[in-house]
């Protein structure tokens, strides 16, 4: 460690860091000394279906954007240029599908996990497989979050590695067990200010001592970072617009739509509009996530002025070398790198607190209630905390198991998104866009989704094509394996599962063709949900022209 390094954090650092775990872990006293005191499930999982939408979108943007964004992102930008920010129109369809589709479907549906709509619409294996497939993917993506930061930080600092790891594991793991839900959305709420605040801090200074706006963007011009729109049909170039736009409304589909982590927030939405809300207000916090990570990484190539620093390091990571940038900017300005580091912790805290409450709520409800129907509330919402702290210490597993990987970490979250999320999200579309897709073969569509990773022609693609190419290999086979086995009849899809496409753009048809070509009716109708015992209202038929215009734009697109 360079001498230099130690006066690098002055007490106000640590002070400002540790009144970021202090604060997270006092709001988790609160919610679990407040309110019901975490005393049912239904406050531990689903904070009692009650929240606003404001904390629920900022929730939303916590979840999914981690230091591995904020550390990867800038390096990729530094190394490749800005073609990575066209991810950005790729949010517009990524959230106005999940608003407008998903959102309507599961919340009318009153479910607490996302996987049980795939027991109402298909069969409980394949309600069993969404939900293993979740696991699998939540645990490895929070070992890569936990660990993330700690590494960079330790490359650059000679911070403790495991020390950190451990740290934020325990305190995350701590008001996440107390606090639940609530706790989870507000520390969220904390959190995605202090991560704002911290990238900020780091721009503004780093253009400063660039020379000014003008000086950085003149450097990144005559350093070729500016990139044009990439129209590259090669399906296996890493980033052109195809793979980001196209590619990454299936990836942003597979988080803000499917995702359990995702779901569980607008369910928590006291109201369906609530929900439908925040999730249009993550779009503008998501364009300034990206549009700060994006800039951070272009001042950084300003200042450093492409020069390859990562070897200074030793451990020649890109990753770090962001950090080591950021410790170099924000060197003599007490308290700004304690910020910057709350602003890294404050993201991977935020993300893995997602992980370790959605993860229980799938155990909880998709694996172990069903088998213990009469279960009294209160070891119910007993065991629900004991499987938030076992993810929380699983967590730190995991960690040491990514600290074993090598790979660009934001790709390496990227990857875990498309190859396990894409073919959960391929079933999903399957059953709300497709009333045909029959319940029996489900199963086997997905272990052929799974089946096709190891082609060589899947890893030649792009990344970014992952959960396109795995969502629709699902939707595909179901389909072909449906129309064969004899598809699925109008009146045995279970009411208020299906998205009735067709019936909405063919809606001059007369009712009755609709009907054949549709399989459900698009009616309003009112039924009794097998989800809860609960009257759900099916307003699909009058659809909003938000609705129509939607509808309209995704098929002009497809085409
Ligand atoms: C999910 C997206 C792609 C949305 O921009 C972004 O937040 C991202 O790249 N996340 C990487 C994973 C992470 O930050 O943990
Ligand atoms: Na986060």
């Amino acid at each position: 460690m360079d001498p230099s390094d130690q006066k690098l954090f002055t007490v106000v650092d640590f002070v400002i860091f540790g009144v970021l775990l202090a604060a997270s872990l006092g709001i988790g006293l609160y919610h679990a000394l407040s309110g019901g005191r975490q005393r049912t499930t239904q406050e531990f999982l689903m904070a009692d279906r009650s929240m606003k939408c404001l904390p629920v979108s900022l929730s939303l943007i916590a979840s999914f954007q981690s230091a591995v964004a904020i550390i990867g992102v800038p390096a990729e930008i530094y190394t490749h240029g800005t073609q990575y920010w066209f991810i950005g129109c790729a949010y517009i369809l990524g959230l106005l599908i999940p608003a407008h589709v998903f959102i309507p479907i599961l919340y009318r549906l009153r479910l607490s996990s996302a996987y049980q709509y795939l027991e109402l619409r298909f069969s409980k294996p394949v309600r069993i497989c969404g939900t293993l497939t979740f696991i699998f993917q939540m645990v490895i993506y929070m070992g890569v979050c936990v660990y993330t930061p700690a590494f960079a930080l330790n490359a650059v600092t000679g911070f403790e590695l495991w020390g950190t790891v451990l740290a934020t594991g325990l305190v995350c793991t701590l008001y996440t067990t107390i606090g639940g839900l609530k706790a989870v959305i507000w520390t969220d709420v904390f959190q995605t200010l202090v991560m704002f605040a911290g990238q900020l801090a780091v721009i503004v200074v780093g253009v400063q001592k660039t020379g000014g706006v003008s000086e950085v963007w003149r450097k990144v011009w005559e350093g070729n970072r500016i990139s044009a729109l990439d129209l590259n049909p090669d399906p296996t170039e890493r980033h052109t617009f195809w793979t980001l736009g196209v590619g990454g409304v299936f990836l942003m589909l597979s988080l803000y739509g499917v995702n359990q982590a995702q779901v569980q927030r607008y369910l928590s939405a006291r109201t369906e509009k609530d929900a439908v809300r925040s999730c249009y207000m993550v779009f503008p916090s998501l364009q300034l996530a990206l549009a700060l990570s994006c800039v951070m990484g272009l001042v950084m190539f300003a200042c450093y002025c492409g020069e390859d620093h990562s070897s200074k390091l030793g451990t020649a990571s890109r990753d770090a070398m962001v950090i080591s940038f950021v410790m170099d900017m924000l060197q003599g300005l007490p308290g700004l790198p304690g910020l910057f580091i709350a602003c890294l912790f404050s993201a991977a805290l935020s993300t893995i607190s997602s992980a370790f409450n959605s993860l229980a709520t799938v155990t909880m409800e998709d694996l172990i209630k069903p088998h213990f129907p009469a279960m009294t509330e209160a070891r119910a919402t007993l065991l629900s905390k004991a499987l938030a702290m076992s993810y929380g210490l699983l967590c730190l597993a995991m960690a040491y198991l990514t600290h074993l990987m090598g790979d660009s970490v934001l790709q390496v979250a990227l990857k875990i998104f498309g190859m396990v999320g894409g073919p959960i999200l391929g079933l999903f579309c399957l059953g709300i866009f497709f009333p045909w897709a029959n319940s029996t073969v489900s199963i086997r569509r997905a272990q052929h989704g799974v089946a096709c990773f190891p082609t060589v022609r899947f890893y030649s693609l792009s990344y970014m094509w992952y959960s396109a190419f795995n969502c629709s290999t699902v939707i595909l086979i179901g389909l072909i394996i449906s129309f064969l086995t004899g598809p699925m009849k109008a009146e045995d899809v279970t009411p208020g599962t299906v998205y009735p496409l067709l019936g909405k753009l063919l809606c001059f048809l007369p009712e009755r063709h609709k009907k054949k070509l549709c399989g459900v009716t698009p009616q309003v109708q009112t039924v009794r949900s097998r989800a809860a015992p609960r009257i759900v209202k099916l307003v699909f038929t009058r659809g909003t022209s938000t609705e129509c215009i939607l509808v309209s734009g995704v098929v002009a697109f497809a085409l």
